[in-house]
């Protein structure tokens, strides 16, 4: 029986993209999209793109029609989701939200990087994090729960995580890399990133022809990148901004042990085992780098690998769309999980090749 389907924030660029997905999903029935903003605008008038796809209208934010919905997502800011999550999961809703408030499983540490009270504790205990490839046993147990009829969260990976932590976790989890040694990650997401709203950060007389880091020392996704690898105060996170819409790359400096193989083609085979169950993820042939172009408009993440064997330093660099396994399609595979459906229902097998 088809999922009644909800997007609050669905005007946003991650809301969108969502809203492209659920239309498509064969057991998606998408009811609401909302948006203060547009609200009573015809997605197709805002989006074109969407002209004969869709008849749906934005409505706002507290539309009750969303108490109809048995999937919810939320494509919000964070502290907003942290305000309507906890009454949707209460009436037994599958609430799958892209911000950050449900990620950092200790509140202390999320109410020190996002400056705000965490005030739906119980809920984050319960939640799921929402990465398959790295945290399947959290989305089973809250599934199991979903299935026997309980309200159930799960909290998107952010999408500098996402591609950091595919492109490290083999390593660190087999014990590759030296232990208490630094991690430096150096990565670059394209605009669409920082959200629909324009700064002059964003504004694309100032974003275009330019890169430049920012967040440095201090990006919020230091503590989530730290938490998902176990590598609490040993990360070195710098985000960059590129003039492109779409595309995020993660370069991660990994120190090997003393005893870790520093032959890259031994390294790929590892990685290739550890994603050997995973659709979603491509570990490249030794040497081979992954581009944002290949991953464009889908869900996929391509890992490439090589090795500084003078300064036994593992390179390992992740792709992504950030609006993709960064932040959409990731909600979706994480909501196929949850609802017992196969990770890759609805989700797009090829990139736009050029
Ligand atoms: N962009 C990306 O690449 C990624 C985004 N995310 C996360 O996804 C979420 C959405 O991001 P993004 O699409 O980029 O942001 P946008 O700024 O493009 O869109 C935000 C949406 O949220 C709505 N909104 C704003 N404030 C509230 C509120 N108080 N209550 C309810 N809805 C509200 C807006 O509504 P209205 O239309 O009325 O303005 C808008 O539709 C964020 O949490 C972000 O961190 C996660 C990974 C990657
Ligand atoms: C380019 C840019 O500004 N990117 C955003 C991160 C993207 C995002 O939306 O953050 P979450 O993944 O935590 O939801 C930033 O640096 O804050």
């Amino acid at each position: 029986m088809a999922i009644t389907t909800g997007i609050v924030g669905a005007a946003g660029f991650a809301g969108i993209e969502l809203t492209r997905l659920a239309l498509r999903h064969p057991d998606f029935d998408l009811k609401v999209v909302t948006s203060n903003e547009l609200a009573g605008t015809p997605v197709a008038a805002e989006y074109p793109g969407f002209t004969g796809a869709t008849d749906l209208t934005f409505t706002t934010h507290d539309d009750p029609a969303l108490d109809a919905c048995d999937l919810v997502f939320l494509a919000v800011p964070h502290t907003a989701a942290l305000a309507m999550a906890p009454q949707l999961v209460a009436r037994g809703a599958t609430v799958v939200d892209l911000s950050a408030d449900f990620r950092l499983k200790d509140p202390a540490v999320y109410e020190r990087w996002y400056a705000t009270p965490h005030t739906a504790v119980d809920l984050l205990e319960r939640a799921a994090f929402g990465l398959p490839e790295l945290f399947p046993d959290d989305l089973e147990r809250v599934a199991a729960a979903c299935a026997a009829g309980e309200g159930v969260l799960v909290a998107c990976a952010g999408c500098y995580p996402t591609a950091t932590s595919l492109a490290a976790a083999p390593a660190v989890r087999a014990g590759l890399v030296q232990p208490d040694a630094v991690v430096v990650v150096d990565a670059i997401s394209g605009v669409t990133g920082a959200g629909k709203k324009a700064s002059t950060r964003t504004h694309f007389c100032f974003a275009d022809e330019n890169l430049e880091a920012y967040g440095v020392a201090t990006h919020r996704h230091t503590p989530e990148i730290e938490q998902i690898l176990g590598l609490e105060g040993r990360l070195v996170f710098t985000p960059h901004l590129a003039p492109l819409n779409r595309g995020l790359l993660s370069t991660v400096n990994l120190p090997l042990a003393p005893d870790a193989p520093a032959d890259a083609g031994e390294i790929v085979e590892l990685y290739r085992r550890f994603y050997a169950d995973d659709p979603f993820v491509h570990v490249l042939p030794s040497g081979t780098m992954p581009k944002t172009s290949s991953v464009a408009g889908t869900n996929y993440a391509h890992v490439g690998l090589a090795v500084n064997a003078t300064a036994r330093m593992l390179v390992a660099v992740g792709a992504i769309d950030n609006l993709g396994k960064g932040a959409a399609s990731q909600a979706v595979q994480c909501a196929n999980a949850v609802r017992g459906l196969p990770q890759t229902r609805g989700l797009e097998p090829i990139s736009v090749p050029v």
